[in-house]
């Protein structure tokens, strides 16, 4: 069964923690933070007062997605700020490799994040040092987008370099995430499904998450 992280870009803001303690109590095991910095991708979003705000009303493990140039000049912050789980991209920075290091040093879990259009060679070398990958099944920037299906084939390739490097990573996808979307996702290898719009825009957020979980059993 797949872990869900609801993605808050698709939730109220005004009732953000309203929010928030529907999908905990509603069986989501990570909740999905989006970073947009306006220059990586054209949308900026929040920072690391959000992340902070959030921690001390849930329990839910904090999962914040950088989509920042150079994130090494964040790291730290969003840190201190309560992450549990950091994601930098491979196309943001040069020094991915010291990126991740930075997030290991602070004793927060690294994630490393690529987008449809950059293969699974290109991270290959820091797969032992992560926590989670993040295979973008949309282009990063805006919720509401249709999944790529073409993301699929490097959800599997991933999962083969797991098992056969006896490496321990969860695999995440993010975007265009629905109950049929999720099925080829997990039986390809993916562990976790971030969900914006599926979740927030439904009537009932919480029968979103069980759907995704009924899907994947
Ligand atoms: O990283 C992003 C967008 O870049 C996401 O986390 C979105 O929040 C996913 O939204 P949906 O596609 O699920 O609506």
């Amino acid at each position: 069964m797949i872990k869900v992280a609801p993605s808050i870009l698709s939730a109220d803001y005004v009732n953000l923690q309203r929010d928030i303690e529907m999908v905990d109590k509603g069986g989501a095991e990570l909740l999905h933070i989006d970073i947009m910095d306006g220059a990586f991708v054209p949308a900026l979003s929040y920072g690391p007062g959000w992340v902070k705000a959030i921690k001390p009303i849930t329990g839910l493990t904090l999962d914040v997605h950088m989509m920042v140039q150079n994130p090494e000049r964040y790291i730290d912050t969003f840190a201190d700020a309560g992450a549990d789980i950091i994601g930098v991209h491979t196309e943001a920075t040069p020094h991915i490799h010291r990126a991740l290091q930075m997030i290991k040093n602070k004793g927060v879990k690294a994630e490393v994040v690529i987008n449809p259009g950059t293969p699974v060679a290109a991270i290959t070398p820091v797969l032992y040092m992560v926590d989670q990958v993040l295979v973008m099944t949309v282009n990063p920037g805006f919720g509401g987008q249709k999944f790529l299906p073409e993301t699929v084939k490097k959800i599997a390739e991933l999962n083969d370099i797991k098992k056969h490097q006896g490496l321990d990573f969860d695999i995440e996808i993010d975007g265009g995430v629905n109950e049929k979307t999720v099925v080829d996702a997990y039986q390809a290898g993916a562990t976790v499904a971030v969900a914006g719009s599926y979740v927030f825009d439904a009537d009932d957020p919480v029968s979103r998450i069980q759907a995704l979980k009924d899907a994947t059993k």
